[in-house]
């Protein structure tokens, strides 16, 4: 077990990507906090989940985007697991919406969301580490979109290099206290965030031309990566990104 005992903590867990590495963190060992703005109940059977692999399971419903939901989880995580190691900044959002006539609405609301939650969270969970004195691990789901455009997506590729951004730099002021930082990179997942883009069967057919690997990406494709990155295997990686997209982003031709 890669997180045998380790207490495992991740934002927007209740669906996609989050839920995936959250069941992951469980059945490698690990105690499982998540926050979501979504209610309890619909997270029930995730918890569940958790607790039958017989760690403790945690929630608290929040928006990422409000400074306080930082300082509420992770005082809810301290109260009712006694410690953070490792922490995964994943919630986000990506309204597709040509640009022209992007509304100023949906610009900040997903920079509130994707950015400014990504820090307020990140900074309390180092704050918790580096009061614990014993290191950890942080690791945030940016995107490929941190390194290639798309012309719906031009208020949404900004936030995932600032995420990608931010661990950098996380990783730097951290160092010292045994802090790792570090991303993934995924290409294109199938979850609720892209359903209705991906009915556009012609994009579909287009963007699984693109990759090596012939397939779009699952949410357990991230899985293994986060659970990777948050383990003593990975003890000297900090300031990495790791994409994970079945090769999409290196081919040219
Ligand atoms: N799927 C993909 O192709 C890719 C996804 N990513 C990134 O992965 C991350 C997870 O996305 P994915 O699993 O695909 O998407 P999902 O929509 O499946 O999951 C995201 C979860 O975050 C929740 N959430 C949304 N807004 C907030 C908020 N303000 N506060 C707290 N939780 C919130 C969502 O709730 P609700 O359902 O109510 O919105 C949902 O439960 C995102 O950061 C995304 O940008 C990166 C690259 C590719
Ligand atoms: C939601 C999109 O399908 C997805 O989001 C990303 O970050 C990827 O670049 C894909 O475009």
């Amino acid at each position: 077990m890669l997180l045998k005992d380790k207490v495992f903590a991740i934002t927007g867990g209740a669906a996609g990507i989050g839920r995936a590495a959250a069941l992951e963190a469980a059945r490698q060992g690990a105690d499982v906090a998540i926050t979501d703005i979504v209610p309890e109940e619909s997270v029930q059977p995730i918890l569940d989940a958790i607790r039958a692999e017989g760690r403790r399971a945690l929630y608290l419903q929040g928006d990422v985007s409000a400074h306080e939901t930082a300082t509420r989880f992770i005082t809810a995580i301290i109260e009712e697991l006694g410690g953070l190691d490792i922490f995964v900044s994943n919630a986000g959002i990506c309204p597709f919406h040509a640009f022209l006539d992007l509304p100023p609405e949906t610009l900040i609301k997903t920079v509130g969301v994707n950015l400014l939650g990504a820090y307020f969270m990140v900074q309390a969970a180092a704050n918790q580490m580096v009061s614990q004195g014993r290191g950890g691990a942080i690791i945030a789901v940016s995107s490929i979109s941190a390194l290639v455009g798309g012309a719906y997506q031009t208020h949404y590729t900004p936030t995932k290099a600032g995420i990608h951004s931010l661990m950098q730099s996380s990783a730097v002021a951290l160092g010292k206290f045994g802090i790792r930082c570090n991303s993934v990179l995924p290409g294109t997942i199938r979850t609720a965030i892209n359903k209705e883009d991906l009915s556009d069967k012609t994009k579909e057919e287009a963007m699984i031309g693109r990759i090596p690997l012939g397939r779009l990406g699952a949410p357990e494709d991230l899985a293994g990566p986060i659970v990777f990155l948050g383990s003593s295997m990975a003890s000297y990686v900090t300031g990495a990104s790791l994409l994970v997209d079945g090769g999409c982003f290196v081919n040219l031709q």
